[in-house]
């Protein structure tokens, strides 16, 4: 299924948006920036991750969204609705398009998860017959029919996040806000709490945006991510281009959690010692047709050995690299290096 391209309709638009806390009084005051000067557009029907390290402002920046942070300064718009310096009441109709979903789950313990699901819709002014009907419905989506009757206190973390999911579409709201939803969850649970989110996504067209410090929860969900720091968005786009090219620290960080496709310094100290020539780490997408260069280079008596590396897929691009030895006549394989710069980005990592 295609996903929201680059023309698809803004739903979400900050513009230089901060968001300053000031804590203390007198000698003990302190401003923290929690969110500073972002821009950035959220596309209607996208996935859209914000990932980050703790403390970096991503619950309060996906807070803003819905105004239960006031932003300091700049713009914040949510389907055409100004969010920035509104009142409580004015923020009203866009709260109602709004569903969120936390990480501890927030249910009302004293409610069934029946309850607990209709709890949006009486606010909502549904009636009774309406009410049960949605609800039915919802429990079927988030698979809890059996469990109806129960309290949040029978279940396990993985039903609670479910109910949480099935009472934040309750009054079929256009944006789901997801923050840190899976972070309380083993790694199967996780993965049937993405699928759920997935299918809103797809089956409700639902923008969602999720919140998260794990870069696989944003490789089997998002179609696009903010990497956020210290309170800035200091990288921003696909996916697969994050994934493939991410070009801060940051990012490069995030990505090596997941995709162990260059050697660290222990396994690159381990190679060296072992190396019969050049190693070289070489990164890999699809057009790079390293084959190729090796083919010839080895026709040169370039002895080559790929001692490293990983190429994996997402979003239909492939992207990885490969750490390969290259040992011969030294000017051989300087040529072939000069060749792979070439085609790619290519790191010599011992001499
Ligand atoms: N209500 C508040 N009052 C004062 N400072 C706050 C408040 N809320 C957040 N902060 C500060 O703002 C910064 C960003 O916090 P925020 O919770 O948005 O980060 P985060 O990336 O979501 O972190 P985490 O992953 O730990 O939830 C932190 O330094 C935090 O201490």
């Amino acid at each position: 299924m295609s996903r929201p391209g680059e023309d698809a309709e803004v739903i979400v638009r900050f513009e230089n948006a901060t968001k300053t806390f000031v804590t203390g009084k007198g000698k003990g005051r302190r401003e923290v920036t929690a969110v500073e000067d972002v821009s950035l557009n959220i596309r209607r029907g996208e996935i859209y991750g914000v990932i980050g390290y703790s403390g970096a402002g991503k619950s309060t920046l996906v807070r803003m969204i819905n105004g239960l942070e006031p932003a300091t300064s700049g713009k914040i718009q949510v389907d055409g609705h100004q969010v920035d310096g509104r009142t409580e009441d004015q923020l009203a109709p866009v709260r109602r398009d709004i569903g969120m979903i936390f990480q501890q789950f927030n249910l009302f313990t004293s409610r069934t998860v029946a309850g607990n699901v209709e709890y949006p819709l009486i606010r909502a002014g549904w009636d009774k017959a309406k009410r049960k009907a949605r609800v039915e419905e919802l429990l079927q989506f988030v698979g809890l029919t059996e469990r109806a009757g129960n309290y949040p206190e029978q279940l396990s973390g993985g039903q609670k996040q479910r109910v949480g999911i099935a009472r934040a579409l309750a009054a079929q709201p256009k944006i789901l806000l997801a923050d840190e939803s899976t972070s309380a969850l083993d790694p199967d649970t996780t993965q049937e709490v993405l699928g759920l989110l997935r299918r809103a996504n797809r089956e409700f067209g639902i923008t969602v945006v999720l919140i998260t410090h794990e870069m696989d929860v944003v490789r089997s969900i998002a179609d696009r991510v903010a990497v956020m720091d210290s309170g800035r968005v200091i990288e921003e786009g696909p996916t697969a281009r994050i994934f493939s090219a991410p070009q801060t620290e940051t990012a490069r960080r995030f990505v090596g959690t997941v995709s162990h496709d260059a050697p660290n310094a222990e396994e690159l100290a381990h190679l060296s010692q072992h190396s019969r020539g050049c190693l070289v780490v070489v990164d890999v997408r699809d057009g790079v047709d390293v084959g190729s260069v090796l083919s010839s280079a080895a026709a040169r008596g370039v002895n080559f050995r790929i001692v490293f590396g990983g190429v994996s897929v997402l979003q239909k691009q492939s992207f990885g690299s490969l750490t390969l030895d290259l040992a011969g006549e030294p000017q051989a394989v300087e040529e072939t290096i000069a060749a792979l710069g070439e085609l790619t980005t290519v790191k010599e990592v011992s001499a």
